[in-house]
């Protein structure tokens, strides 16, 4: 077993929860209101400010050029067409691009934060793997609904499946699982660590942008 399945694996519970989410399949089928996605967008522009910068200290920590360029691409791809499908869902929806930010936004730019001053590549990295793993997984099974959706429903699916993304996916957890072969144990605890909190911190967004972020005008 791969390293990364082996950390899914440990936290397989909190794993399903994220990835097969009221709140997801409500925005597969556009059932979700418009202030609850206004919600989630507000909080998770936000939460891509913090992953902008700790994706940017992985391509500076990656050990070559080649394990660098997926990334650096990666963050292209997220400061063109996903920064501005924000900014255009954000303008559709009539709400504001800022917002007071909610606890469970704090606590992922917190975590991330903490990444990114480790200074280690693989706690960089565990963080990076959830994050757009689940992603990958809660949208790929919608992959084809994406077409009859209002944009700011529909992109956010496309955004997260498909090949290219599945590529990105690949490339994290490829970086992940070679580097785990050179790590200590109480290095892998701290991964496990960081990997475990990472997948707590998905689920406790999804079920707070299910019940609702405050949506500022
Ligand atoms: C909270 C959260 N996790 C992961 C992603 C995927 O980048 C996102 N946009 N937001």
């Amino acid at each position: 077993m791969s390293a990364t399945h082996h950390l899914q694996s440990l936290v397989a519970k909190d794993w399903h929860a994220a990835t097969h989410h009221a709140f997801t399949n409500a925005l597969a089928d556009g059932t979700l209101s418009r202030a609850k996605m206004a919600g989630y967008l507000q909080q998770d522009y936000q939460f891509i400010e913090g992953f902008v910068r700790l994706l940017s200290s992985a391509v500076a920590h990656a050990p070559s050029l080649a394990d660098a360029v997926p990334g650096a691409r990666f963050l292209g791809q997220i400061c063109g067409a996903e920064n501005t499908y924000f900014l255009r869902s954000l303008q559709a929806l009539d709400v504001s691009q800022t917002a007071p930010p909610a606890p469970e936004t704090t606590a992922f730019q917190q975590l991330m934060d903490q990444a990114r001053h480790s200074g280690r590549y693989e706690i960089m990295l565990s963080v990076l793997v959830v994050a757009e793993w689940i992603y990958l997984d809660w949208a790929t099974p919608f992959e084809n609904r994406a077409d009859e959706l209002p944009f700011w429903l529909g992109e956010w699916i496309s955004l997260h499946s498909g090949k290219d993304f599945s590529q990105v996916v690949a490339y994290l957890r490829d970086q992940l699982d070679h580097v785990w072969e050179t790590l200590d144990n109480d290095a892998r605890a701290q991964v496990t660590a960081t990997f475990t909190q990472a997948v707590r911190l998905e689920r406790a967004f999804f079920d707070a942008s299910w019940a609702g972020f405050a949506v500022a005008k």
